[in-house]
């Protein structure tokens, strides 16, 4: 089989194995801070456990943060990675991918968290801290990420009602609106989920990092920093997915919004998604979000209910009122919520047809697909040292399901779809581009089009 290295015209996986790299420093310094502040809410919460759960709370307190510990001396130490013991519906396949990894890097040196894939390394990390609170019930079920995602939410609260005020602003008219304004609104509120995307919590290694000020105020002068703007391609196929409804009105079918981090960002992809219902542009928004907390900010299914229920019992009319309108999406079934395993698995999006088919044929149901995010970015390109001028589809190879568009601030060292010479302008003049989370890209492809 041909290795990671050698797989004809694919360059290789990112990895930490690159000194100096951005793939090294996290490992090195990122992830190990990640895991101490892990350890750090566990402890905290050590009352908690013990009056919900007595002697045993505390000694299960204890042995999650003994293992823990032990996993962030492997990580430092570059020890082999390790299959997994917590017998989970995914167990088997996590222990396959290690296999599969380490016949991909050949017999010579183990599967490690330096000199593998970084993708493969990062998502095994958020595993293991999975299984380290799995193999300790009763405290199995706690999300040690929920305090920062929840925090993030509450500190964004300025912004929330500004942007729900917006939205029930253009609702009020929303019938009789041309074609041209439908399309300013929705190229507005496109980018007020990129930017959004700003907010995640694992760059800044959990770091309180939440929108303090209206996100529509900065669009225009943020327009130089989208580095590649689609938004017409998105708005034209998601027009020509519009077929004649018994209504009357003409809308797609189905658009899937792929999630990334709760906080504010799930707010403005909540009001992007209500927008592309109330406006006809689509009759149905699927959500797709994690079953485990992962990558620190992202929405589970807990976090996707808190939020809607927060804006709920939020003492605002406009946020509250979307509140109300988004449980009512979901109870009428305009709107559901999905967590499929594939989510937080290491696979690159191109294996997805192989290694979960029945998610890729859910993918195809769909008229377009929103994937939000860095990882999601990084999963669609597989994570691979990519000439800049690469295009897309190229680094897509031959994942799409459906006519996708990602959303993505970069905060990973990869970046492809690029004119000739602008990543080379960029680095002269901002050698952090591709990691600050400063600028962006719609980047969309649509595979019926080939
Ligand atoms: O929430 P996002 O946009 O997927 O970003 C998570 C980020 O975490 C990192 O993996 C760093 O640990 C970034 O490279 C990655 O983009
Ligand atoms: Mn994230």
């Amino acid at each position: 089989m041909a290795t990671d290295q050698t797989m004809h015209g694919v360059p290789p996986s990112l990895s930490a194995r690159v000194v100096g790299s951005f793939a090294y420093l996290t490992v090195r310094d990122r992830l190990p801070t990640i895991l101490t502040k892990v350890v750090d809410t566990i402890h905290r919460n050590k009352n908690k456990f013990f009056e919900e759960y007595g002697e045993v709370g505390i000694q299960a307190e204890k042995q999650a943060i003994s293992l823990l510990s032990k996993l962030r001396n492997e990580l430092q130490t570059d020890k082999p990675v390790l299959a997994l013991t917590d017998g989970l519906p995914d167990t088997d396949s996590w222990n396959q991918y290690l296999e599969r990894q380490q016949r991909l890097q050949g017999d010579q040196e183990p599967v490690s968290w330096f000199k593998s894939p970084w993708l493969y390394v990062e998502c095994y990390m958020y595993r293991r801290i999975h299984e380290a609170l799995l193999l300790n019930p009763p405290i199995s079920d706690f999300d040690v990420f929920n305090e920062g995602k929840t925090q993030s939410f509450t500190e964004s609260s300025q912004a929330v009602m500004s942007l729900c005020t917006y939205l029930e602003g253009i609702k009020n008219n929303i019938d009789e609106l041309s074609k041209n304004p439908l399309f300013e609104h929705f190229s507005k509120l496109m980018q007020v989920s990129l930017w959004g995307n700003k907010c995640d919590l694992s760059i800044s290694a959990g770091q309180e990092n939440s929108q303090k000020t209206s996100p529509l105020d900065s669009l225009y002068s943020l327009l130089p920093f989208i580095l590649v703007d689609d938004t017409k391609r998105v708005w034209s196929a998601l027009i020509s997915a519009q077929r004649p409804r018994d209504s009357g009105k003409n809308n797609a079918d189905r658009v899937d919004i792929v999630l990334d981090n709760a906080g504010f960002e799930l707010v403005t992809d909540l009001v992007l998604a209500d927008f592309l219902v109330s406006s006809g542009l689509a009759r149905q928004i699927h959500f797709h979000g994690k079953s485990i907390p992962w990558f620190v900010s992202d929405v589970t299914a807990n976090d996707f209910q808190w939020t809607i229920r927060q804006a709920m019992a939020t003492n605002h009319k406009w946020v509250s009122k979307c509140g109300v309108q988004w449980q009512r999406y979901l109870k009428e079934g305009m709107w559901c919520y999905h967590d499929h395993p594939f989510w937080t698995q290491p696979h690159e999006f191109c294996d997805m047809a192989a290694d979960a088919p029945d998610l890729y044929t859910t993918l195809q149901g769909a008229d377009l697909v929103l994937f939000k995010g860095d990882l999601n970015y990084r999963k669609l390109t597989g994570d691979r040292d990519w000439e800049h001028t690469v295009s897309f589809e190229t680094a897509l190879r031959g994942f799409g399901p459906a006519p996708l568009c990602s959303l993505r601030t970069l905060k990973a060292n990869i970046q492809v779809g690029l004119q000739p010479g602008q990543g080379e302008k960029l680095t002269s003049q901002d050698p952090s581009w591709m990691t600050s989370g400063k600028y962006a890209v719609i980047q969309f492809h649509n595979p019926k089009s080939e």
